[in-house]
């Protein structure tokens, strides 16, 4: 069984509609220039609602220590995304302060991409292979594009790892044949509208999945 992560959460229907669909993760992004950005109220909120069973994932981008500290004082995080160009020290560094599991997402748009997934392989707990963002993007994840799955196909790492970047209902089990993820991270295909979560959509791909 294929472990879905539906990231991007911002409402408590959501929440309800990750967890209804079997998700194994969910997903609330920190980053400012999100249309799908949280506060750290709302995802203590949000957080509250999430059923046993599913990892809650805390996604930051270059944070300080000051940012996280106040993330993770107030939100009951069990896994911290760092999805910005930290380096694999500072992946280590986040991992010792604050005692969870640290999974650090890589872009991917060429074979050249992939040596760095080894040395971060062995600082994190996970890795997550998501599109590299086009030039000048806004965001460095959460684009709706999707790499070449052939650069992965039959590749494994030392750690868990997830595919993300692209994924719909429509194209994901054809991803997870091609690549043999595990796991799988999706945000922009499972939206109505950008940034909004559609409950339809995320039964939908769970379904595909199946
Ligand atoms: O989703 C965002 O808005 C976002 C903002 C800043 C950094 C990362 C972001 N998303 C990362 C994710 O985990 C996405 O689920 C992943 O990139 C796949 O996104 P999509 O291609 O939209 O499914």
């Amino acid at each position: 069984m294929v472990a879905i992560k539906f990231c991007g959460l911002s409402r408590a229907e959501d929440v309800e509609a990750a967890a209804a669909a079997g998700a194994r993760y969910v997903g609330f992004v920190f980053f400012a220039k999100s249309p799908r950005c949280v506060s750290i109220e709302q995802a203590r909120d949000l957080a509250l609602e999430v059923p046993m069973g599913i990892a809650k994932v805390g996604l930051v981008v270059n944070p300080s220590d000051a940012d996280l500290d106040a993330i993770i004082a107030a939100v009951p995080l069990d896994i911290i995304q760092l999805h910005g160009s930290e380096s694999p020290e500072r992946v280590a560094e986040v991992k010792a302060r604050y005692g969870l599991p640290v999974m650090k997402a890589v872009g991917i748009s060429s074979a050249e991409d992939l040596p760095q997934l080894d040395a971060y392989a062995a600082v994190a707990d996970q890795i997550l292979l998501d599109a590299k963002p086009p030039k000048g993007a806004d965001l460095p994840g959460g684009n709706g594009l999707a790499f070449d799955w052939r650069l992965i196909a039959g590749r494994d790492w030392t750690v868990p790892w997830m595919l993300a970047g692209g994924l719909t209902p429509q194209n994901a089990a054809e991803a997870v044949r091609m690549t043999g993820a595990q796991q799988v991270d999706v945000s922009s295909g499972v939206e109505g509208a950008r940034g909004v979560k559609d409950a339809g959509k995320i039964a939908d791909f769970a379904a595909a999945l199946t």
